[in-house]
């Protein structure tokens, strides 16, 4: 079993909204997935037909190879809204409790509560932990029953930044213990740094896909010239027009950042003074706002 999460055609319309619109998604196995959209955009709705809580208006989900619905999310952890626990209890305490209730036994408490760091704080009282700290009770509460399949709506919602990097990390740590990881977030850098693809979900349509490196795409070089036309000009005849761009006064580069000496030098020996040449790393926050804006991503 190669694809934890499958759907095909996966649909949600409320009244006349489409908040999910022909969604095909597909987790591997052993990977951590961002799921990226904007506020909105559909991302909860989602990961809420996935384990059968919302019931689809078309389209077929496959979690572990079963259709999900009542009793059948064995193998499945997740934290959707905020997990109910019991503020005057220990997290601790409120381990036991749902361990109990699932039929676990005790001895994963211990265990869940090293995974989340929380060992250390595991008897203090559940109202006094910080966001940080019952997000993470929250994931342990998750992987209780050893689950092969995480879903995590937007852990570091709300989150300081000290908050976000641990729960990064421990993302990252379930992630390399062989843990199928499908988390969403609005936030582009939380998702990229522990993330092996990513899928990118505006106005319910999945509108890209592909490892983080895929979607930046291509680097290349960014050149301040003077002058600018004689600049294209002269570049166009070096690596092809169809590789240059004036943007913002300058000029983009689709080649390899290793051609600056190069490029310079025939620039310069062309006759055009070159202010800056520099390697342009595509900004992903950009590339984000791009896709989310236009539908479309400009690959250079
Ligand atoms: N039960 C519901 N009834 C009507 N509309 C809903 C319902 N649940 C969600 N929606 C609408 O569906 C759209 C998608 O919402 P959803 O919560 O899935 O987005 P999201 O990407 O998770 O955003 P957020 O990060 O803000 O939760 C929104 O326009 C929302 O208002």
């Amino acid at each position: 079993m190669n694809l934890p999460v499958q759907t095909q055609g996966l649909t949600k319309r409320y009244g006349g909204l489409t908040a999910v619109r022909d969604l095909d998604l597909t987790v591997r196995a052993g990977e951590v997935y961002g799921f990226l959209g904007p506020n909105g955009a559909g991302k909860t709705t989602t990961l809420r037909m996935l384990l059968g809580l919302v019931r689809p208006t078309s389209g077929t989900v496959r979690l572990l190879d079963r259709t999900p619905g009542a009793g059948r999310l064995g193998g499945v952890g997740a934290l959707i809204e905020g997990p109910a626990f019991y503020p005057y209890l220990s997290g601790r305490d409120n381990l036991r409790v749902l361990a109990r209730y699932a039929g676990v036994g005790a001895d994963r408490v211990a265990l869940v509560l090293d995974l989340v760091d929380l060992t250390d704080r595991a008897g203090d009282r559940y109202a006094g932990y910080s966001l940080g700290m019952k997000q993470r009770l929250g994931v342990a509460a998750a992987l209780l029953k050893d689950p092969r399949l995480l879903i995590l709506d937007e852990p570091t919602n709300g989150l300081d930044p000290a908050g976000m990097a641990d729960m990064r990390t421990l993302i990252r740590r379930l992630g390399a213990g062989g843990c199928t990881v499908l988390v969403s977030s609005h936030l582009l850098g939380e998702v990229e740094q522990v993330c092996d693809r990513v899928g990118v979900i505006s106005r319910g349509r999945l509108i890209a896909e592909g490892s983080v490196a895929e979607l930046r795409g291509a680097a290349g070089l960014w050149v301040l010239a003077d002058p600018l036309d004689e600049a294209a000009t002269r570049a166009g005849e070096l690596v092809g027009p169809e590789r240059v761009r004036v943007v913002d006064g300058g000029l983009e580069l689709a080649v390899e950042p290793e051609r600056a000496a190069w490029l310079n030098a025939e620039l310069v020996g062309a006759g055009v003074a070159v202010r800056e040449l520099r390697p342009r790393e595509r900004d992903l926050e950009q590339v984000f706002f791009d896709l989310i804006e236009k539908g479309t991503v400009d690959v250079a």
